[in-house]
């Protein structure tokens, strides 16, 4: 039988959906690299992989096109959650999903389902939690070497690892050069998403972003929680702002408590049906 892979975007960040319960294929680094490759395969920023049903609980597992798993995805959550409502796996209008980082509460703001509220859970910047190498501290505005150039940096935990750099001209290039860099240096032995962010106003930052596992993508969910969770701990925004990203907007709020809300769309682009040559591959690479 052939593989049948959904596809939707968040903003312009594009995921496929593997759903377990209608596929047969034991995934593999390998074969979740050729799934995700643009010229060979379907193409895609990452592949979901679920629901994987127990207990009363969804589960979703992330993975990056180089074939990692990702503790969680901000997009990555809302396009699964479009998908639940599209498959039919969800009924209610508020319900929980669970992540390698822990549950997520989604709340579909439309009838559609394409406007989506995720509760991502609490940010935090203590080195540990990052994790960043070093004594535990919080990681507020320090120096770190990226291609032996020294740059400000704001490390921040949001379920995965991040390190927001504040600047006031951000671009492509910029931040694939930085990001070449900063993914893999020695302060991060869990590797990191790299952001850079320009503050507009109290209440609107824009970011570019280079993902762990990715590359350069034209939005992130995390990368949008973590930049605005950075700004606000830098005190140069308002707990609520706007995100916007190459792809599109974001709206994120820190609570109190250091919960973030985030709010975006998520966009259906169809189904794919593997060909039986593509699906042939994959089954060899199991
Ligand atoms: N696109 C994502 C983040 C995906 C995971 C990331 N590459 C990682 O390895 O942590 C998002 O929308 O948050």
């Amino acid at each position: 039988m052939n593989i049948t892979l959904e596809k939707y975007h968040g903003l312009g960040n594009d995921y496929l959906i593997f759903d377990p319960n209608k596929n047969d294929l034991k995934l593999t680094k390998e074969n979740i690299r050729l799934i995700c490759n643009r010229n060979f395969g379907v193409g895609s920023d990452g592949l979901l992989v679920g629901p994987i049903l127990g207990q009363d609980k969804l589960e979703v597992k992330i993975l990056n096109p180089d074939g990692s798993e990702a503790e969680i995805s901000g997009n990555g959550v809302r396009i699964f959650g479009k998908y639940l409502k599209d498959a039919g796996y969800v009924q209610k209008n508020r319900f929980i999903i669970n992540t390698l980082s822990g549950q997520q509460t989604l709340q579909y703001l439309n009838e559609e389902g394409t406007k989506i509220k995720v509760s991502m859970g609490k940010l935090s910047f203590y080195s540990d939690e990052i994790p960043v190498t070093g004594p535990r501290r919080e990681v507020l505005n320090e120096t770190m070497m990226f291609g032996s150039i020294p740059y400000r940096v704001t490390c921040v935990n949001i379920g995965n690892p991040h390190c927001v750099i504040w600047l006031n001209d951000i671009s492509k290039e910029l931040v694939c050069r930085i990001g070449k860099y900063s993914e893999s240096a020695e302060y991060f032995p869990e590797k990191i998403n790299t952001q850079l962010l320009k503050v507009v106003d109290r209440t609107n930052i824009e970011i570019e972003i280079y993902e762990r596992g990715a590359g350069y993508t034209l939005a992130s969910g995390t990368s949008g929680c973590a930049a605005a969770g950075a700004a606000y701990r830098m005190g140069l925004t308002d707990p609520k702002m706007y995100v916007h990203m190459p792809g599109g907007v974001l709206e994120v709020e820190i609570e109190e408590d250091g919960n973030v809300l985030m709010t975006g769309e998520v966009g259906y682009v169809g189904r794919f049906s593997l060909s039986h040559e593509l699906t042939e591959q994959l089954k060899a690479l199991q």
